[in-house]
């Protein structure tokens, strides 16, 4: 770690320099034999040192909290993207709150590390001095900064308490402001609702948050100033000693002052960098709070593929399988299955069923999503299971009814989105909107069902096995319903995908090979399916 090891020295040699001009200037005052000169080299010499490594110290001190900002910024993205589906879903409005408050209070906490490294040195570099200088003297200085930092020690708690209090109300505030942002439509026009959502959420809960953080920075600011307090009061106590006692003598004692006085400011900061340790503290606790558990993807385990090229099987197969929502008391909210279900390569399957029958669910376990609680999945007769499931979910391309839609199409060899880009384009009526330079699509900016059909676009350019469209038609007007269903899934099958459609378009139900009906949270009766 070679920046951790320019830092270190560059803040030491900081500190040393530091220390010199101190000890420069104590020579000064207390020394008759120091000349006008050697003051001005002495003094010149350690104040250009000091610049030169009070740079280097700042700039890879900077650049290492950078880097360490950068990695817990990949490595919490990379624990997103490792962990099991539910567990995100399950942990949403929290993620949010980590990536951006919890990785920006340990950058802003760092901040003051330049300044503490160089303070330290400086300390260690006067203590050195004062070792020569005086021993009885260091020795009562040790103690006292020993005091202080008992005394900043002892309301460390203190802090910690109110930064976790104030951290939490952090989780709730920024659900708040998410539905600030993503549901400003129903508070624009609503004004009561405006009022009471600001009056009776934000505001409250905003209030709580300051009037802890207010109590942690009271604390930290307090203690950091007292530390001050708790130096003098130290100084104040050997003065009446020397007075009762004359241990040493009051002018040489005037002198050592001059000295132990050089070390107030970098004393408070590195006792107010201790109460920012323990806000790094609380951030990291919430990072590793997290609580997401791991699914296949992690690398834990050897990842095998499956075998794509068995016949006679079906492509899907579910054998009893049972999915089931919890609340937090581990209470069952909906259960689904247990569920007996084959597909085969290159059929058109509807899945259709009432609201809350269940059959977004079921998608989330075909796609691989969802792990369920009981049965089986499997492809082409083979088990899917941990150490193959990432290979399961590569053979799906999928449209759900929330999907987020990406302008990103990096993913896709370019060639391939040449090809079909512009064609998929045109067939589904966006020429005039939307272009594709560079595997990017131009814009977002589009009204809702055109969205839809950009991610359909997306979807049918990544060229997966098996397609799985969550009510895609719901948002389409009757052109672009029939546009779907006449030619898009026949463009689809024409090249032997397997196609899964979620509908509740019982006009197009003849375009399916089957039509499998969902009812609370299981396939219907078997005489309700409908066979092309
Ligand atoms: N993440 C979740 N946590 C807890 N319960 C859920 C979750 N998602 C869905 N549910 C519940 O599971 C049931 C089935 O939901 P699902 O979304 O599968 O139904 P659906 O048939 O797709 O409905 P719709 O036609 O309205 O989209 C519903 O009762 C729903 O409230």
């Amino acid at each position: 770690m070679p920046i951790f090891l320019i830092s270190s020295i560059s803040s030491a040699l900081t500190g040393l320099c530091s220390t010199f001009l101190i000890k420069t200037i104590h020579q000064a005052v207390t020394s008759a034999e120091f000349t006008l000169d050697q003051f001005l080299w002495n003094f010149g010499l350690f104040a250009l040192g000091y610049m030169i490594f009070a740079f280097i110290a700042s700039y890879s001190v900077s650049k290492l909290i950078q880097s360490i900002v950068h990695k817990l910024r990949e490595d919490l993205s990379r624990k997103i993207l490792k962990a099991s589906f539910e567990s995100v879903e399950k942990k949403q409005p929290k993620l949010l709150a980590i990536l951006t408050e919890d990785i920006k209070t340990i950058a802003y906490s760092l901040d003051r590390l330049p300044g503490v490294t160089t303070g330290i040195a400086t300390v260690l570099g006067i203590v050195a001095y004062l070792v020569f200088y005086s021993p009885i003297l260091t020795v009562a200085t040790i103690v006292l900064f020993a005091l202080v930092f008992l005394f900043t020690k002892v309301t460390l708690p203190f802090v910690k308490k109110y930064s976790d209090l104030a951290r939490e109300q952090l989780n709730d505030l920024y659900q708040h402001f998410e539905g600030l942002v993503f549901g400003i439509k129903e508070l624009t026009l609503n004004k009561d609702f405006k009022e009471s959502y600001l009056n009776k959420e934000i505001i409250p809960t905003s209030r709580i948050q300051n009037l802890h953080a207010l109590k942690e920075n009271v604390i930290a600011s307090f203690s950091n100033r007292m530390t001050d307090i708790v130096l003098l009061m130290g100084l104040g106590g050997m003065i009446i000693a020397i007075y009762k006692t004359g241990f040493v003598d009051l002018e040489f004692f005037g002198q050592y002052l001059t000295l132990v006085l050089f070390t107030l400011a970098p004393l408070s900061t590195a006792s107010g960098f201790l109460s920012n340790l323990k806000r790094i503290e609380t951030a990291l606790e919430q990072i590793e709070s997290i609580g997401l558990t791991m699914d296949n993807t992690d690398g834990s385990i050897n990842e095998i593929t499956l075998d794509d090229t068995k016949t006679g099987l079906p492509q899907i197969e579910l054998e009893a399988v049972v999915h089931q929502y919890l609340n937090d008391d581990g209470g069952k909210v909906f259960e689904l299955g247990p569920i007996d279900l084959k597909i085969n390569q290159g059929e058109v399957i509807f899945l259709v069923g009432g609201n809350g029958s269940g059959k977004t669910t079921l998608a989330k376990i075909i796609t691989g999503l969802y792990k369920p609680v009981g049965g089986n999945l499997k492809y082409y007769g083979q088990p899917v299971n941990d150490r193959n499931l990432k290979h399961y979910r590569s053979h799906f391309a999928t449209v759900f009814s929330d999907s987020y839609v990406f302008d990103h199409l990096h993913h896709i060899s370019v060639g391939k989105v040449d090809r079909e880009g512009d064609y998929l384009i045109e067939l589904l009526e966006l020429t005039d909107k939307v272009s594709i330079v560079e595997n990017r699509f131009t814009t977002k900016k589009l009204s809702d069902g055109q969205r839809k059909r950009l991610s359909l676009i997306q979807a049918i350019l990544e060229d997966k096995d098996i397609y799985l469209l969550d009510e895609w038609a719901a948002h389409q007007d009757p052109h672009f319903k029939t546009i779907f269903y006449n030619k898009i899934i026949p463009f689809l099958t024409e090249k032997r995908k397997t196609v899964i459609v979620i509908t509740h378009d019982d006009r197009y139900f003849d375009t399916a090979n089957r039509v499998v009906k969902m009812q609370d949270g299981n396939i219907a009766a078997k005489d309700s399916l409908v066979t092309k």
